[in-house]
């Protein structure tokens, strides 16, 4: 039997998870027990040169795709709210597991595409879209069945943490620690969702729903980035001990209301952010019955992303063999 998926998209996430799969093929087939195969990869720029199997079929064109019976799975790794959400939704009303890379998409439409997955009795991955490779969402998932979680704080940018790690340890300017984050494949295509602490906002609006049920309201929620960081800052603080680190954190308060912010944090060693350095993340907990809880790891880049987004997968297939046993006959 083999497990046919779609890609969407073949950038540095896309790319990743193509080689992950290609390179581990007999180690997955002897944990899924199916052989995998990328069956289509859907693409923009039809006349890019990419290095692809023969039976792979590269295409613009969705559709075609999705109208494949064959397609068990569809994983995406593009950029944006849309097309991405237009052609998750279709492949979802078609009763297809998603897999989603996809933060900005996840922030605005996750619910949607959630309800959307329960009415049509599939399932939607989103383990990618907080963290990069740490295994964020499915450890909230097992902590949340019986844990309360009241805070939520972490270094959830890897290209701002690298830049500010790199202008401090290696000397570099802004400008140099970005052109390196970009030929790292950390940092976004457009890069100042990275810099002004948007794409940190939206992976934490994504925590705060799968933590708290709800969100603040976005407009509320103050979000600077490191834009104004100065060399000299970096250098002269390094020198007190200390270090900027772009902290995300929401806190349920007494009213059962959700406060959050996105603002670079003048830290010292005492901080359990302090270590966080380079591309790394890192998402500490508060909860009830563990106390504090920190994970730690990478939050960008082709392979930690794949990594997520295979995890994702592995629950996928159980979730399609579970299904297939449950289905009427
Ligand atoms: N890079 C990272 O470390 C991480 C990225 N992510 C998220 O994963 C997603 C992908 O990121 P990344 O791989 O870095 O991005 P890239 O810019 O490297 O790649 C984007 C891919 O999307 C394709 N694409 C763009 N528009 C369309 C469209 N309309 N239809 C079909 N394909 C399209 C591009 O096609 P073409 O090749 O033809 O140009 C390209 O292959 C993003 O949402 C990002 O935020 C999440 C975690 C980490
Ligand atoms: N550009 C993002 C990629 C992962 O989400 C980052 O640097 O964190």
């Amino acid at each position: 039997m083999t497990l046919n998926v779609a890609l969407i998209g073949f950038g540095t996430v896309g790319s990743a998870v193509y080689r992950l799969i290609h390179t581990r093929r007999e180690a997955f087939k002897k944990l899924i027990g199916q052989e995998i195969r990328i069956t289509d990869i859907v693409i923009k720029d039809k006349n890019k040169k990419r290095e692809i199997d023969s039976f792979t079929r590269i295409t613009t064109q969705i559709d075609q795709v999705l109208s494949n019976p064959e397609i068990d799975v569809v994983i995406e790794a593009i950029v944006g709210v849309e097309p991405a959400f237009s052609y998750l939704s279709k492949a979802l009303e078609k009763g297809l597991p998603v897999i989603t890379a996809n933060k900005v998409l996840f922030a605005q439409k996750g619910d949607l595409l959630k309800k959307l997955a329960g009415k049509n009795a599939t399932t939607v991955g989103y383990e990618a879209t907080v963290a990069g490779g740490i295994p964020i969402m499915r450890t909230l998932i097992d902590l949340l069945h019986v844990n309360r979680i009241s805070k939520v704080e972490g270094v959830l940018n890897g290209t701002a943490n690298f830049i500010l790690s790199d202008m401090r340890t290696e000397s570099h300017s802004f400008e140099e620690a970005l052109a390196l984050a970009q030929s790292l494949g950390y940092a976004e295509a457009d890069p100042s969702n990275d810099i002004l602490g948007t794409d940190a906002f939206y992976k934490l609006m994504i925590l705060c729903q799968t933590i708290f049920g709800q969100t603040p309201a976005w407009s509320e929620v103050p979000v600077t980035g490191i834009h104004s960081i100065s060399a000299v800052d970096i250098e002269v603080e390094a020198l007190r001990g200390n270090r900027y680190k772009l902290i995300a954190e929401a806190t349920l308060n007494d009213d059962g209301e959700v406060e959050a912010s996105v603002k670079p944090q003048l830290i010292d060693n005492e901080h359990p952010l302090y270590g966080v350095e380079g591309v790394d993340n890192a998402v500490t907990l508060h909860t009830d019955l563990l106390g504090t809880l920190t994970l730690k790891g990478p939050g960008a880049g082709g392979n930690a992303t794949a990594s997520a987004v295979f995890s994702d997968l592995v629950k996928c297939t159980e979730f399609l063999s579970i299904s297939k046993v449950k289905a009427p006959v």
